[in-house]
């Protein structure tokens, strides 16, 4: 490894069993050499190991009921990682894969992420193994009132701000942020983001991960000389960001052509449908497999991942290490040029190495997806001076965002001597912030 070997091996003993977390770690540890080089004094007052070591777990037993009278236990986590530069601020994930090593190396992206919004928000990100697939909504409620009723104590506009992730979406949000009123008796909206707007959630908060990374993806490609315009593009996933992104690609003139959900892929050559993709996937919750009963011309692939159909732009949006080094390879045959990640570490590091010998532009999830949480920043603007913001004024603010994050990553990548590497660029950029603020703070 060409990286801190010492830094990284004492990393994984005292995070055993946490492979994401290592895989999240060594990425940026590798991406930030450059600016250790040139800056040895980074490196002082332990700052790499104080930036690679959270500043609060917290796990939680929740307990809930079915509708069926059972009692079923699961378990709780929010990793409060840095608060360097301001609340914690990050989702919370619904789903049964989830661990601590998950939680915690979604919270670690999520400080480099935060930092290159510009908002002054901090690190955080949690959830629980509790599998949403299949509840009744009163089932849903009843957990997020039971997993609220542990959270409350740690979180606050000023302390901890969650917000959506994979199986959290804006119903959840509400039913935690009933509970947190409740148990608390304060209408503190700014506690939780990406809630309704009837309960002071932005508009164009739910579009603005997949918006944000589609304007990522057209700035790169931009800054190449080329355009989205009738571009044939590769997604993955069909949750909030994935149909967001297929609905910006669309308006964008390019063909969506693909999508996905964890029993496999879909293609539609004509283009993804987008009203009956809604009703499939928003409004009845169901599965994409009916799809092709809708839309003839377009069939569903069990088992399978979208990669292996021709297109010269990608989007992963489901979820981490869904795209590997042979998918990478047959994307490149196909003549890719840019993957822009709507998900958080979608991209195995195999296949990032094939994607950089090949020369595709790489928009990593620490910038390309960083629209959704800038969003939510704006979300706790707009709460605390009481305002209502419209769509049109939170999208302006997105895409100046996005071009501002855009411009921050291909210039502190040049300045580093690394033109054109936006991985490189948006964890340094990154980095930089947060130490810099870590060190204004003193020695915690
Ligand atoms: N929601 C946000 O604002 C936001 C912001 C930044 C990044 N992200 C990231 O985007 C990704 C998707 O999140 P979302 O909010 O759209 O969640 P979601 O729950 O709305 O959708 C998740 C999608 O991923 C698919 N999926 C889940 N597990 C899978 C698996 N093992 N294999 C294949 N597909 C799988 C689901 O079928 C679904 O289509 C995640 O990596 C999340 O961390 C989300």
């Amino acid at each position: 490894m060409t990286f801190d070997q010492a830094l990284y091996e004492q990393i994984v003993r005292r995070n055993p069993a946490e492979p994401e977390f290592h895989q999240a770690v060594a990425e940026v540890l590798e991406a930030i050499q450059p600016a250790l080089h040139r800056d040895p004094g980074l490196r002082d007052a332990a700052m790499l190991e104080r930036l690679c070591e959270p500043e609060r777990h917290l796990m939680f037993r929740v307990v809930w009921t079915g509708d069926d009278g059972r009692v079923h236990v699961n378990r709780g986590y929010r990793v409060e990682f840095s608060s360097a530069l301001g609340p914690y601020k990050g989702g919370l994930r619904f789903h049964r894969d989830v661990t601590l090593g998950t939680v915690k190396f979604l919270a670690f992206e999520q400080i480099f992420k935060n930092a290159l919004t510009g908002l002054g928000l901090g690190a955080g990100k949690g959830g629980s193994d509790f599998d949403p697939a299949g509840r009744s909504d009163a089932e849903i409620m009843r957990f997020c009132q039971s997993f609220m009723t542990e959270l409350h104590r740690h979180i606050g506009p000023e302390t901890d701000v969650p917000a959506g992730d994979i199986g959290v979406g804006s119903r959840e949000i509400g039913y935690l942020f009933g509970q947190y009123k409740r148990l608390t008796n304060r209408y503190a909206a700014g506690t939780l983001t990406g809630k309704d707007p009837l309960l002071g959630g932005i508009p164009a908060r739910p579009e603005a991960t997949g918006y944000g990374t589609v304007y990522f993806l057209d700035a790169m490609l931009t800054a190449g000389g080329k355009d989205l315009d009738g571009r044939t593009a590769i997604v993955s996933g069909s949750g909030n960001v994935a149909f967001h992104a297929i609905a910006k690609l669309r308006a964008l003139g390019a063909n969506p052509v693909t999508c996905s959900d964890s029993g496999g892929f879909l293609h539609d050559p004509r283009g993804i449908d987008l009203d009956v993709l809604h009703e499939l996937k928003v409004a009845r919750r169901g599965r994409l497999s009916e799809y092709p009963d809708h839309v003839p011309s377009a069939r569903y692939v069990p088992g399978g991942t979208p990669w292996e159909v021709p297109g010269t732009v990608a989007l992963p949006c489901a979820t981490q290490n869904e795209l590997g080094e042979q998918d990478a390879r047959t994307l490149v045959k196909n003549d890719l040029l840019a993957v822009a990640e709507g998900a958080n570490m979608p991209c195995t590091p195999a296949a990032l190495q094939v994607f950089r010998e090949a020369g595709v532009a790489l928009g990593p999830g620490k910038a390309a997806n960083a629209g959704g949480v800038a969003t939510s920043g704006l979300e706790m603007r707009q709460n605390a001076a009481r305002e209502r913001w419209s769509f049109e004024r939170t999208d302006q603010a997105l895409q100046e965002i996005m071009a501002d994050i855009h411009t921050t990553c291909l210039a502190t990548a040049e300045d580093h001597g690394a033109p054109g590497d936006y991985v490189t660029g948006a964890a340094i950029a990154g980095f930089r912030t947060v130490v810099a603020a870590m060190d204004a703070g003193g020695y915690i």
